[in-house]
């Protein structure tokens, strides 16, 4: 067990049948604020999860933390993380001076780094770009490649804090598909955390919504995938958690080029009195009851 610079304590999850990522307790504080308060949550080994909450309620905290990306940060509690872990985020990150594939494999020794990393660009839908520099890619391009830089790691878990926040709608779409492919492929645990509520429920299968410091909600979606959020189904989701959120739905949403759904008050109109809140234990559209287990969306 390794102590944490947070004051947390981490360790390696033991044995075949370990969450991918738990938490227990989990406390972090930026003065006198407790982002997270006591937070407990546990991903399964290949579970993808969506993270919703309103702005500045700790999802990018959480992340962080999970990350082990929080030095300095004040906090307490225990924390256990898989040995490979991948990091997305909104802006790729790529590093200006080397080109895609230099990008990729940045990190990894062996012989076979190069051949790897040219494999996951192919995934991604950008074989024969190797050798192109960042920006010679577009913002979505861009999103693919950092893709494949996480995904030739072959993580355990994969945290993407809102990897598609800044492209277009129908770019955002597009990687919704690749994501949930190479999710399928691959099987990493996934944390996403994003503002995009049609997001979470296409992708995920477990949407959290983070409030106060604790998981409010945690909500499975047990739908089949791929699915559109076209479907009535998805839509009795996404109508659960925006009024989780404290958000009405907008019944007239146009669902081939939607605009994302984001909970933050500062980017809508005045909300309506929220309607009350879908408890951890809330009832599943399309089943009677639905058992608490533990769950945020964009392009
Ligand atoms: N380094 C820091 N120092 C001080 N306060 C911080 C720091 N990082 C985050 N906070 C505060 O912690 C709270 C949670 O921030 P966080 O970024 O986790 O929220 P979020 O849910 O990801 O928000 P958003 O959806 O707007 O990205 C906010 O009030 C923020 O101001």
């Amino acid at each position: 067990m390794a102590p944490h610079p947070g004051g947390l304590t981490a360790e390696r999850p033991a044995g075949p049948a370990a969450p991918a990522v738990r938490t227990a307790g989990l406390v972090r504080s930026f003065g006198d604020r407790d982002v997270l308060r006591h937070l407990d949550l546990t991903i399964g080994q290949g579970e993808f999860i969506a993270l919703l909450g309103r702005s500045g309620s700790g999802k990018s905290t959480l992340l962080r933390a999970v990350a082990r990306l929080d030095h300095g940060v004040a906090g307490s509690g225990e924390l256990s993380v898989p040995e490979r872990v991948s990091l997305s985020f909104q802006d790729s990150r790529l590093l200006p001076w080397l080109r895609v594939l230099d990008n990729v494999v940045l990190g990894i020794r062996g012989k076979g780094a190069k051949e790897a990393g040219a494999k996951a660009l192919a995934e991604v839908g950008l074989a024969g770009r190797e050798k192109s520099w960042p920006h010679e890619l577009s913002g979505g391009e861009q999103q693919r490649a950092a893709l494949a830089r996480a995904l030739v790691r072959e993580p355990q878990l994969l945290l993407a804090d809102e990897p598609f926040g800044a492209l277009d709608a129908l770019t955002r779409i597009r990687m919704h598909d690749l994501l949930r492919e190479l999710y399928e492929r691959h099987r990493p645990a996934v944390l996403l955390v994003t503002h995009d509520v049609d997001e979470a429920v296409e992708l995920a299968d477990r949407v959290l919504v983070l409030e106060d410091g604790q998981i409010a909600v945690d909500l499975a979606v047990d739908l089949p995938t791929p699915r559109s959020r076209r479907d009535p189904r998805c839509q009795e989701y996404r109508d659960l958690l925006l009024a989780a959120l404290g958000v009405q739905a907008d019944a007239s949403a146009d669902p081939v080029h939607p605009e994302p759904v984001h909970p933050d008050p500062a980017s809508k109109p005045a909300p309506e009195p929220a309607p009350a809140p879908v408890p951890a234990t809330a009832p599943h559209p399309g089943r009677p009851h639905e058992e608490k287990t533990a769950h945020d969306p964009q392009d």
